[in-house]
């Protein structure tokens, strides 16, 4: 069966402010080379998106198409790109992905045809009230879980989920998101605290101190 990692990289990286985000270094490789080299000895093929002005950095192993003004768009692009049976949605801007949590999702995708890394919520969680910064009404957590990626899919059944989003002009902030909006289970998979996305400069810090760590024990 053919499988294929997509990874979304084409987004401005705003909240970082450094220019976009998936070339952004950390400890000597981008973020983009990062991810890629994660997924890679787990797939058939690698397909990254890219803002439009952006070409692919020499020695990344991936073919590379153009991103879309959103990340849905993004995605729904890539997904237009490739004839795999599964696919790995990755976020180029999560650059520490577990090999453990790229097997389980696969095994998933396979018997439950989709699934998500994601981690049961540990903080206190509260809905602001009047005025954005102030204490409103606490939310329970329990059963709250915070979803990362990768997700992984039967590129069927994704690809319906984006083209019932267009149809109907819907947006979700993911993929598991519109596949569950089909009314189809999304398999929730434990995922791992480095996977984190860099979104903020307290981030990039987050992954500068971690990268020295990750790289000692790849193998
Ligand atoms: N039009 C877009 C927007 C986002 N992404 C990708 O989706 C992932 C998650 O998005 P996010 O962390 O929000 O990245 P940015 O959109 O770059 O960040 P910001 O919102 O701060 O601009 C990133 O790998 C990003 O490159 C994309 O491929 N195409
Ligand atoms: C896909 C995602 O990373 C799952 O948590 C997240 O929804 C992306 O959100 P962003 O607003 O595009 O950063």
């Amino acid at each position: 069966m053919k499988v294929a990692a997509l990874i979304p990289a084409a987004g401005s990286g705003t909240r970082l402010g450094l220019g976009p985000k998936a070339f952004v270094e950390v400890a000597g490789r981008s973020l983009l080379a990062r991810s890629v080299a994660a997924l890679a000895p787990h797939v058939n093929e690698v397909l990254v998106a890219l803002p439009e002005d952006h070409a692919l950095p020499p020695g990344v192993p991936a073919r590379a198409i153009s991103g879309g003004a959103t990340r849905q768009a993004t995605v729904h692009a890539l997904l237009g790109a490739t004839d795999a049976e599964v696919v790995l949605i990755h976020d180029a801007a999560r650059p520490f992905v577990p090999a453990a949590v790229i097997h389980a999702l696969r095994g998933a995708a396979d018997t439950q045809g989709a699934a998500t890394a994601a981690l049961p919520v540990a903080d206190t969680l509260v809905q602001a009230g009047e005025g954005a910064q102030h204490w409103g009404q606490l939310v329970p957590r329990e059963g709250l879980w915070a979803v990362q990626t990768p997700q992984a899919f039967r590129r069927e059944l994704i690809l319906r989920a984006h083209e019932a989003a267009r149809r109907s002009g819907e947006s979700a902030t993911d993929d598991a998101g519109l596949v569950a909006r089909l009314g189809h289970p999304v398999a929730l998979i434990p995922g791992d605290a480095r996977l984190f996305k860099v979104t903020t400069p307290g981030d990039l810090q987050l992954a500068l101190a971690l990268a020295p760590v990750w790289d000692a024990e790849a193998p």
